[in-house]
C-alpha cells in the first residue's frame, strides 16, 4: 500500500513526460496551488526550450524522461497515444511498482495496452482532464486496476486540486473523453459563433466576447450551484411569443441540436476507429 497523500505541502514528486498543450496547462495548475513545490515537477518534451516559463518558476525543465521517472512518485504520461508503449519501454527499468503511481492521459490507449509493457503490480491509472486544468476547472475521468484505496485517493487528490474529478469504469473513457476535454472546444466553438452573430447585431468584437464569456460562465455556474436541468432554466427565459422561443426554434430548425449530437458521436467514433 502507498504510503503518500497528495498533499500541496509534502514533498511527493511529480513529472509530466510529454508536457505538450495538456501537460502544460495541468503543470501551470499545480504551479498556481499554494504551498506547491515547482522543485518537485519535472516536465519533459523532446525539445523543452517552449517550456522555459515554467524554468523561470522553478520547475525542473528538461528532455530526460529516465531521471524524470526516477525522481518521481507520479509519472503522468502527456504525449501522444502513439508514444505511449515507447515511453513505458524506456522507462519501465527505473520504475518502482510499489512506491510510484502512472497515470496516462492518452485517449484510446487502455489500461491491458500499458499492463503489456509493466509489472502487473504497477500501480496504474488512466486520466481524462481537459485544458482548464490551466486555471483550475478541469473535470477530470479517471479509471484505475488493481488500485488501493490509498492511491485512488491520492490520484482523485491531485485531480481536484486542478478541478473536479470523477471515477469511471474504464469502457467509458472514450466517451469521457468526448464529452470532458474535446467538449471544451465545442462550447468554445459555440462561443465563437455567438460572438459572430453579437457583432452582426452592433457589438465590436471585444464588447461581444465580454458578454458571451460572463453569459456562458452565468449558465454554467447556474447549473452548477442549483443543480438543475438546462431545459429547466431555459423555461425561465422563453417567455411566451417572446424573442427567446424564435431564436431557439430557428436554431433547432437549423439543426443545432442534431449538429452537436452528431459531433460528439463522430468524435466517439473516430476514437473507436483509431
Ligand atoms: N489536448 C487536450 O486537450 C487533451 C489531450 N489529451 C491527451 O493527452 C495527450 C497529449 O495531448 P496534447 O497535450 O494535446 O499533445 P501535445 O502534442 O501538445 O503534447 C505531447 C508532447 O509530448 C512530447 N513528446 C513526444 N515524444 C516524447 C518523448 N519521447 N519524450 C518526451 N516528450 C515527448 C511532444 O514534444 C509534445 O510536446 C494525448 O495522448 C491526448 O490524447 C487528453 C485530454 C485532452
Ligand atoms: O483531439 C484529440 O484527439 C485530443 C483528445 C481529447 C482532446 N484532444
Amino acid at each position: 500500500m502507498l504510503e503518500i497523500l497528495f498533499d500541496m505541502n509534502s514533498l511527493q514528486k511529480i513529472a509530466i513526460i510529454g508536457c505538450g498543450n495538456l501537460g502544460t496547462s495541468i503543470a501551470n495548475g499545480l504551479l498556481d496551488q499554494e504551498g506547491f513545490h515547482p522543485q518537485h515537477l519535472h516536465v519533459t518534451k523532446r525539445n523543452p526550450a517552449n517550456l522555459l516559463h515554467l524554468q523561470d518558476k522553478g520547475v525542473r525543465v528538461h528532455n530526460d524522461n529516465l531521471i524524470a521517472a526516477q525522481e518521481s512518485d507520479i509519472i503522468i504520461l502527456g504525449v501522444k497515444p502513439y508514444n505511449v508503449t515507447a515511453i513505458l519501454k524506456q522507462i519501465k527499468s527505473t520504475l518502482n511498482p510499489k512506491k510510484q503511481i502512472i497515470i496516462s492521459l492518452a485517449t484510446g490507449i487502455t489500461l491491458d495496452e500499458m499492463y503489456a509493457e509493466l509489472d502487473p503490480s504497477t500501480i496504474l491509472y488512466r486520466a481524462m482532464p481537459n485544458i482548464a486544468a490551466d486555471i483550475n476547472e478541469s473535470i477530470t475521468c479517471i479509471c484505475g486496476r488493481n488500485n488501493d484505496l490509498k492511491s485512488d485517493e491520492l490520484v482523485k487528490s491531485l485531480f481536484n486540486s486542478i478541478g473536479f474529478s470523477i471515477t469511471i469504469d474504464e469502457n467509458l473513457m472514450e466517451a469521457a473523453t468526448v464529452l470532458g476535454a474535446c467538449g471544451i472546444a465545442y462550447v468554445l466553438r459555440f462561443m465563437r459563433a455567438m460572438i459572430q452573430g453579437g457583432i452582426q447585431i452592433g457589438f465590436d468584437a471585444k464588447t461581444a466576447s465580454q458578454i458571451v464569456n460572463q453569459t456562458v460562465k452565468g449558465a454554467a455556474e447556474l447549473m452548477i450551484q442549483k443543480n438543475m436541468h438546462p431545459e429547466e432554466a431555459i423555461d425561465k427565459v422563453t417567455t411566451p411569443k417572446g424573442c427567446t422561443i424564435v431564436g431557439l426554434n430557428e436554431m433547432e430548425h437549423q439543426g443545432f441540436s442534431s449538429a452537436m449530437v452528431r459531433g460528439v458521436l463522430a468524435s466517439y467514433e473516430k476514437i473507436a476507429k483509431d
